[in-house]
Protein backbone atom coordinates (compact mmCIF):
# COMPACT_ATOMS: atom_id res chain seq x y z
CA UNK A 1 0.00 0.00 0.00
CA UNK A 2 1.49 3.25 -0.93
CA UNK A 3 1.43 6.06 1.48
CA UNK A 4 -1.73 8.48 0.62
CA UNK A 5 -0.52 12.07 0.08
CA UNK A 6 -1.80 15.51 -0.36
CA UNK A 7 -2.21 16.91 -4.16
CA UNK A 8 -0.43 19.46 -5.35
CA UNK A 9 -2.54 22.17 -4.52
CA UNK A 10 -2.99 20.57 -0.68
CA UNK A 11 0.78 20.61 -0.66
CA UNK A 12 1.03 24.10 -1.08
CA UNK A 13 -1.62 24.69 1.80
CA UNK A 14 0.24 22.76 3.95
CA UNK A 15 3.08 24.14 3.50
CA UNK A 16 2.62 27.80 3.32
CA UNK A 17 -0.60 27.80 5.55
CA UNK A 18 -0.07 29.95 8.48
CA UNK A 19 2.64 32.35 7.44
CA UNK A 20 2.16 35.74 8.89
CA UNK A 21 3.48 38.76 6.98
CA UNK A 22 5.49 41.36 8.84
CA UNK A 23 3.71 44.81 9.78
CA UNK A 24 5.40 46.62 7.68
CA UNK A 25 5.31 44.78 4.50
CA UNK A 26 1.92 44.43 4.80
CA UNK A 27 0.95 47.91 2.62
CA UNK A 28 3.34 46.87 -0.31
CA UNK A 29 2.21 43.35 -1.28
CA UNK A 30 -0.82 44.20 -3.55
CA UNK A 31 -0.98 40.57 -4.42
CA UNK A 32 0.78 37.87 -2.58
CA UNK A 33 0.39 33.97 -2.79
CA UNK A 34 -2.06 32.48 -4.76
CA UNK A 35 -2.33 34.27 -7.48
CA UNK A 36 -0.56 33.53 -11.57
CA UNK A 37 2.44 36.02 -10.03
CA UNK A 38 2.64 38.42 -7.34
CA UNK A 39 2.66 41.68 -7.54
CA UNK A 40 4.59 44.32 -4.64
CA UNK A 41 5.03 48.03 -4.32
CA UNK A 42 8.68 49.76 -4.69
CA UNK A 43 9.78 52.53 -2.84
CA UNK A 44 10.86 56.42 -4.44
CA UNK A 45 14.18 56.49 -3.53
CA UNK A 46 15.28 52.98 -3.36
CA UNK A 47 16.58 50.08 -6.06
CA UNK A 48 15.31 46.88 -5.92
CA UNK A 49 18.09 43.97 -5.38
CA UNK A 50 16.97 40.59 -6.78
CA UNK A 51 18.66 37.56 -6.72
CA UNK A 52 18.16 33.95 -6.72
CA UNK A 53 19.93 30.62 -5.67
CA UNK A 54 19.84 26.49 -5.70
CA UNK A 55 20.63 23.82 -2.73
CA UNK A 56 20.53 20.34 -4.66
CA UNK A 57 20.61 17.67 -2.46
CA UNK A 58 24.06 15.38 -3.15
CA UNK A 59 25.45 18.80 -4.08
CA UNK A 60 24.47 21.08 -1.39
CA UNK A 61 23.73 18.87 1.35
CA UNK A 62 23.13 14.79 1.78
CA UNK A 63 20.84 13.87 4.51
CA UNK A 64 23.46 12.87 6.32
CA UNK A 65 25.04 16.74 6.72
CA UNK A 66 21.48 18.44 6.97
CA UNK A 67 18.70 18.46 8.82
CA UNK A 68 15.39 18.94 6.76
CA UNK A 69 14.88 22.10 8.78
CA UNK A 70 18.80 22.91 8.39
CA UNK A 71 17.83 22.91 4.60
CA UNK A 72 15.43 25.20 4.83
CA UNK A 73 17.31 27.85 6.85
CA UNK A 74 20.68 27.53 4.67
CA UNK A 75 18.36 27.48 1.49
CA UNK A 76 16.95 31.16 2.25
CA UNK A 77 20.03 32.13 4.44
CA UNK A 78 22.46 32.02 1.44
CA UNK A 79 20.04 34.43 -0.71
CA UNK A 80 19.80 36.91 2.22
CA UNK A 81 23.45 36.38 2.05
CA UNK A 82 24.05 37.63 -1.90
CA UNK A 83 21.44 40.68 -0.96
CA UNK A 84 23.73 41.69 1.68
CA UNK A 85 26.86 41.40 -0.22
CA UNK A 86 25.12 44.43 -2.49
CA UNK A 87 24.39 46.40 0.59
CA UNK A 88 20.28 45.61 0.58
CA UNK A 89 17.95 44.78 2.96
CA UNK A 90 15.70 41.88 2.22
CA UNK A 91 12.02 41.69 1.83
CA UNK A 92 10.01 39.09 -0.42
CA UNK A 93 11.23 35.83 -1.52
CA UNK A 94 10.00 32.90 -3.45
CA UNK A 95 10.58 29.39 -2.81
CA UNK A 96 10.57 26.38 -5.88
CA UNK A 97 10.49 23.10 -4.52
CA UNK A 98 11.41 19.88 -6.60
CA UNK A 99 10.23 16.90 -4.61
CA UNK A 100 11.40 13.22 -4.88
CA UNK A 101 8.89 10.57 -3.32
CA UNK A 102 12.04 9.51 -1.06
CA UNK A 103 10.88 12.87 1.36
CA UNK A 104 8.15 12.95 3.30
CA UNK A 105 5.82 16.00 3.63
CA UNK A 106 6.63 16.20 7.17
CA UNK A 107 10.07 16.49 6.38
CA UNK A 108 9.17 18.83 3.74
CA UNK A 109 7.46 20.88 5.61
CA UNK A 110 10.41 20.54 8.56
CA UNK A 111 12.54 22.60 5.68
CA UNK A 112 9.67 25.17 5.14
CA UNK A 113 9.82 25.38 8.98
CA UNK A 114 13.64 26.31 9.01
CA UNK A 115 12.83 28.95 6.25
CA UNK A 116 10.10 30.71 7.91
CA UNK A 117 11.77 31.03 11.07
CA UNK A 118 14.73 33.08 9.39
CA UNK A 119 12.26 34.72 6.98
CA UNK A 120 10.06 35.76 11.08
CA UNK A 121 13.59 37.03 12.11
CA UNK A 122 14.63 39.31 9.01
CA UNK A 123 10.98 40.41 8.80
CA UNK A 124 10.26 38.88 5.08
CA UNK A 125 7.55 37.36 3.68
CA UNK A 126 7.00 34.49 1.68
CA UNK A 127 5.63 35.90 -1.62
CA UNK A 128 5.39 32.67 -4.14
CA UNK A 129 7.09 29.55 -5.59
CA UNK A 130 6.43 26.25 -7.62
CA UNK A 131 6.00 23.11 -6.48
CA UNK A 132 6.63 19.99 -8.81
CA UNK A 133 7.19 16.44 -8.62
CA UNK A 134 11.63 15.46 -9.00
CA UNK A 135 12.09 12.01 -10.27
CA UNK A 136 15.84 12.73 -8.87
CA UNK A 137 17.44 14.82 -5.95
CA UNK A 138 15.63 16.97 -3.61
CA UNK A 139 16.36 20.98 -5.17
CA UNK A 140 15.23 24.10 -3.67
CA UNK A 141 15.42 27.04 -5.19
CA UNK A 142 14.83 30.57 -3.30
CA UNK A 143 14.59 33.72 -4.89
CA UNK A 144 14.64 37.09 -2.71
CA UNK A 145 13.73 40.64 -3.64
CA UNK A 146 15.13 43.21 -1.61
CA UNK A 147 16.18 47.05 -1.90
CA UNK A 148 18.44 49.47 -0.78
CA UNK A 149 18.97 53.84 -1.54
CA UNK A 150 19.08 54.26 -4.75
CA UNK A 151 22.45 54.10 -6.60
CA UNK A 152 24.01 52.71 -3.48
CA UNK A 153 24.49 49.04 -4.44
CA UNK A 154 28.24 47.91 -3.20
CA UNK A 155 29.62 46.23 -5.71
CA UNK A 156 32.46 44.09 -6.57
CA UNK A 157 33.96 46.13 -8.78
CA UNK A 158 34.22 48.84 -6.16
CA UNK A 159 38.16 48.50 -5.07
CA UNK A 160 41.04 50.34 -5.62
CA UNK A 161 44.74 50.75 -5.48
CA UNK A 162 45.35 52.13 -1.81
CA UNK A 163 42.53 50.12 -0.18
CA UNK A 164 42.44 47.93 2.97
CA UNK A 165 41.09 44.44 2.13
CA UNK A 166 38.47 43.44 5.43
CA UNK A 167 36.21 40.43 6.25
CA UNK A 168 33.36 40.59 8.40
CA UNK A 169 34.04 37.71 10.84
CA UNK A 170 35.95 34.21 11.42
CA UNK A 171 36.12 32.17 7.74
CA UNK A 172 36.68 28.24 7.42
CA UNK A 173 33.85 27.45 10.23
CA UNK A 174 31.65 26.01 7.68
CA UNK A 175 34.06 23.91 6.02
CA UNK A 176 35.20 22.53 9.15
CA UNK A 177 32.22 21.83 9.88
CA UNK A 178 31.06 19.74 6.76
CA UNK A 179 34.31 17.88 7.52
CA UNK A 180 33.12 16.74 11.11
CA UNK A 181 29.54 16.60 9.38
CA UNK A 182 31.08 13.60 6.92
CA UNK A 183 32.69 11.60 9.58
CA UNK A 184 30.29 8.52 9.49
CA UNK A 185 30.95 7.12 12.83
CA UNK A 186 29.68 9.93 14.23
CA UNK A 187 26.17 10.61 12.10
CA UNK A 188 24.04 13.84 11.74
CA UNK A 189 22.46 13.10 15.41
CA UNK A 190 26.08 12.67 17.26
CA UNK A 191 28.48 15.41 16.87
CA UNK A 192 30.28 15.24 19.47
CA UNK A 193 29.67 18.83 21.59
CA UNK A 194 33.08 20.08 21.22
CA UNK A 195 32.41 20.05 17.39
CA UNK A 196 29.21 21.00 17.56
CA UNK A 197 30.01 24.79 17.26
CA UNK A 198 31.72 24.10 13.56
CA UNK A 199 28.50 21.73 12.46
CA UNK A 200 26.01 24.61 12.97
CA UNK A 201 28.20 27.50 11.08
CA UNK A 202 28.04 25.00 8.22
CA UNK A 203 23.84 23.82 9.19
CA UNK A 204 22.75 27.46 10.25
CA UNK A 205 25.00 30.36 8.59
CA UNK A 206 24.10 34.00 9.63
CA UNK A 207 23.71 36.14 6.61
CA UNK A 208 25.58 39.45 7.42
CA UNK A 209 22.60 41.59 6.61
CA UNK A 210 23.96 44.11 9.88
CA UNK A 211 27.25 44.20 8.35
CA UNK A 212 26.49 44.96 4.86
CA UNK A 213 23.59 47.44 6.09
CA UNK A 214 26.21 49.91 7.74
CA UNK A 215 28.55 48.94 5.02
CA UNK A 216 25.79 51.02 2.34
CA UNK A 217 24.89 53.38 5.17
CA UNK A 218 28.29 54.57 5.85
CA UNK A 219 29.03 56.39 2.35
CA UNK A 220 32.29 54.92 2.13
CA UNK A 221 33.34 53.38 -1.51
CA UNK A 222 33.24 49.78 -0.65
CA UNK A 223 33.39 46.50 -2.87
CA UNK A 224 31.60 43.76 -1.49
CA UNK A 225 31.48 40.19 -1.67
CA UNK A 226 29.71 37.39 0.10
CA UNK A 227 32.02 33.89 0.76
CA UNK A 228 29.92 31.42 -0.89
CA UNK A 229 32.43 29.72 -2.30
CA UNK A 230 35.82 30.62 0.23
CA UNK A 231 37.59 33.31 0.71
CA UNK A 232 40.19 32.92 -2.09
CA UNK A 233 37.45 32.41 -5.10
CA UNK A 234 35.97 35.81 -3.73
CA UNK A 235 39.39 38.00 -3.35
CA UNK A 236 39.99 37.18 -7.09
CA UNK A 237 36.45 37.42 -8.44
CA UNK A 238 36.82 41.23 -6.41
CA UNK A 239 40.19 41.63 -8.19
CA UNK A 240 38.79 40.34 -11.44
CA UNK A 241 35.77 42.97 -11.34
CA UNK A 242 37.96 46.11 -9.79
CA UNK A 243 41.42 44.82 -12.12
CA UNK A 244 43.24 44.83 -9.18
CA UNK A 245 45.47 43.50 -6.85
CA UNK A 246 44.26 41.83 -3.89
CA UNK A 247 47.51 40.84 -1.06
CA UNK A 248 46.14 38.82 1.81
CA UNK A 249 47.90 38.73 5.05
CA UNK A 250 47.64 34.67 5.89
CA UNK A 251 48.63 36.02 9.69
CA UNK A 252 45.61 37.89 9.35
CA UNK A 253 43.05 35.62 8.55
CA UNK A 254 40.78 35.30 11.30
CA UNK A 255 40.24 31.53 12.73
CA UNK A 256 38.43 30.63 15.47
CA UNK A 257 39.62 28.65 18.30
CA UNK A 258 37.15 25.84 17.56
CA UNK A 259 38.53 25.54 14.00
CA UNK A 260 42.02 25.39 15.31
CA UNK A 261 41.88 23.22 17.67
CA UNK A 262 39.48 20.86 15.33
CA UNK A 263 42.64 21.10 12.60
CA UNK A 264 44.75 20.15 15.44
CA UNK A 265 43.12 17.18 16.26
CA UNK A 266 42.22 16.01 12.72
CA UNK A 267 45.83 17.04 11.54
CA UNK A 268 44.70 19.53 8.96
CA UNK A 269 45.65 22.85 7.78
CA UNK A 270 42.61 25.40 8.75
CA UNK A 271 43.61 27.74 6.48
CA UNK A 272 42.35 25.45 3.59
CA UNK A 273 38.99 25.30 4.65
CA UNK A 274 39.35 29.38 4.94
CA UNK A 275 40.48 29.81 1.38
CA UNK A 276 38.92 26.90 -0.64
CA UNK A 277 36.24 25.56 2.02
CA UNK A 278 33.07 28.56 0.99
CA UNK A 279 29.98 28.90 2.63
CA UNK A 280 30.95 31.37 5.65
CA UNK A 281 28.71 33.65 4.49
CA UNK A 282 30.67 36.24 5.98
CA UNK A 283 31.58 39.09 3.85
CA UNK A 284 34.75 39.90 2.37
CA UNK A 285 35.43 44.00 1.16
CA UNK A 286 37.00 46.57 0.09
CA UNK A 287 37.75 49.85 1.67
CA UNK A 288 40.14 53.26 1.38
CA UNK A 289 42.71 53.01 3.84
CA UNK A 290 41.71 56.25 5.33
CA UNK A 291 38.18 54.88 6.44
CA UNK A 292 39.18 52.20 8.14
CA UNK A 293 38.97 53.80 11.98
CA UNK A 294 35.65 55.10 11.15
CA UNK A 295 34.49 51.57 9.73
CA UNK A 296 36.79 49.70 12.88
CA UNK A 297 34.62 52.28 15.29
CA UNK A 298 31.33 51.69 13.47
CA UNK A 299 31.55 48.01 13.56
CA UNK A 300 32.85 48.08 17.35
CA UNK A 301 29.82 50.21 18.48
CA UNK A 302 27.59 48.05 16.81
CA UNK A 303 29.54 44.53 18.48
CA UNK A 304 30.18 43.47 15.02
CA UNK A 305 33.51 41.70 14.63
CA UNK A 306 35.58 43.42 11.92
CA UNK A 307 38.92 41.98 10.85
CA UNK A 308 41.57 44.07 8.55
CA UNK A 309 42.84 41.32 6.31
CA UNK A 310 45.38 43.14 3.59
CA UNK A 311 45.59 45.80 1.00
CA UNK A 312 45.05 46.62 -2.53
CA UNK A 313 47.66 47.41 -5.20
CA UNK A 314 47.95 48.32 -9.04
CA UNK A 315 48.28 45.71 -11.54
CA UNK A 316 46.80 43.02 -13.32
CA UNK A 317 43.80 41.55 -11.93
CA UNK A 318 45.44 38.95 -9.11
CA UNK A 319 45.39 37.75 -5.61
CA UNK A 320 48.56 37.48 -3.70
CA UNK A 321 49.12 35.34 -0.12
CA UNK A 322 51.72 36.83 2.31
CA UNK A 323 53.00 33.62 4.31
CA UNK A 324 54.17 34.29 7.82
CA UNK A 325 57.54 34.51 6.84
CA UNK A 326 56.92 37.88 4.48
CA UNK A 327 57.16 35.59 1.39
CA UNK A 328 54.04 36.62 -1.29
CA UNK A 329 52.85 33.60 -2.73
CA UNK A 330 50.02 33.81 -5.51
CA UNK A 331 46.64 32.25 -3.92
CA UNK A 332 44.85 30.03 -6.03
CA UNK A 333 42.16 31.17 -8.05
CA UNK A 334 40.00 27.73 -6.68
CA UNK A 335 37.19 26.66 -4.18
CA UNK A 336 33.96 25.06 -4.72
CA UNK A 337 33.52 25.64 -8.40
CA UNK A 338 30.01 23.35 -9.97
CA UNK A 339 31.91 22.13 -12.64
CA UNK A 340 36.09 20.97 -11.90
N1 LIG B 1 21.83 30.42 -15.37
C1 LIG B 1 22.07 31.72 -15.23
N2 LIG B 1 21.46 32.61 -16.04
C2 LIG B 1 21.71 33.93 -15.90
N3 LIG B 1 22.54 34.46 -15.00
C3 LIG B 1 23.17 33.63 -14.17
C4 LIG B 1 22.96 32.22 -14.24
N4 LIG B 1 23.72 31.65 -13.27
C5 LIG B 1 24.35 32.65 -12.63
N5 LIG B 1 24.04 33.84 -13.16
C6 LIG B 1 24.56 35.13 -12.74
O1 LIG B 1 25.99 35.06 -12.70
C7 LIG B 1 26.53 35.84 -11.62
C8 LIG B 1 27.42 34.98 -10.74
O2 LIG B 1 26.63 33.96 -10.17
P1 LIG B 1 27.11 33.13 -8.92
O3 LIG B 1 26.06 32.11 -8.66
O4 LIG B 1 28.51 32.68 -9.14
O5 LIG B 1 27.15 34.24 -7.78
P2 LIG B 1 26.68 34.06 -6.29
O6 LIG B 1 25.26 33.63 -6.27
O7 LIG B 1 27.08 35.27 -5.56
O8 LIG B 1 27.61 32.86 -5.81
P3 LIG B 1 27.12 31.49 -5.17
O9 LIG B 1 26.10 30.86 -6.09
O10 LIG B 1 28.37 30.71 -5.07
O11 LIG B 1 26.50 31.84 -3.86
C9 LIG B 1 25.32 36.42 -10.89
O12 LIG B 1 25.11 37.71 -11.36
C10 LIG B 1 24.17 35.51 -11.32
O13 LIG B 1 22.92 36.18 -11.28
C1 LIG C 1 27.45 17.08 0.99
C2 LIG C 1 28.20 18.34 0.67
N1 LIG C 1 29.31 18.28 -0.08
C3 LIG C 1 29.98 19.42 -0.38
C4 LIG C 1 29.52 20.64 0.06
C5 LIG C 1 30.30 21.90 -0.24
N2 LIG C 1 29.64 22.81 -1.15
C6 LIG C 1 28.60 22.50 -1.92
S1 LIG C 1 28.07 23.79 -2.83
C7 LIG C 1 29.25 24.82 -2.20
C8 LIG C 1 29.38 26.26 -2.62
C9 LIG C 1 28.14 27.05 -2.41
O1 LIG C 1 27.13 26.68 -3.32
P1 LIG C 1 26.73 27.58 -4.57
O2 LIG C 1 28.01 27.97 -5.27
O3 LIG C 1 25.85 26.74 -5.43
O4 LIG C 1 26.02 28.75 -4.00
C10 LIG C 1 30.04 24.13 -1.30
C11 LIG C 1 31.21 24.70 -0.56
C12 LIG C 1 28.34 20.64 0.85
N3 LIG C 1 27.81 21.77 1.34
N4 LIG C 1 27.71 19.48 1.14
MG1 LIG D 1 24.61 31.91 -7.19
MG1 LIG E 1 27.35 35.88 -3.75
MG1 LIG F 1 29.10 29.21 -6.09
Amino acid sequence: MTEKRRDEFGLISYLTGGQTIPQALKGRIAVGNGDDAAVVAGRSGYDWVVCCDSMIEDVHFKRQTMLPSDIGHKALASNISDIAAMGGMPLFYLVSLGLPRTWTEEEVAEIYKGMTELAMRYDMALIGGDTVAMPGPLTITVMVLGEMEQGRALRRSGAQPGDLVFVTGTVGNSGAGLDVLLQERWGVHNIPNEWEFLASCHRRPEPRVDAGRMLAQSEIRIALNDISDGLASEAWEIAEASDVVLVLDEANIPLGDCIQRYAKVSRKDPLQWAFYGGEDYQLIGCAPAAAKEKLSEMFEKAALPLYWIGEVQEGKAQVWLRKWNGKLTQLEKKGYNHFT
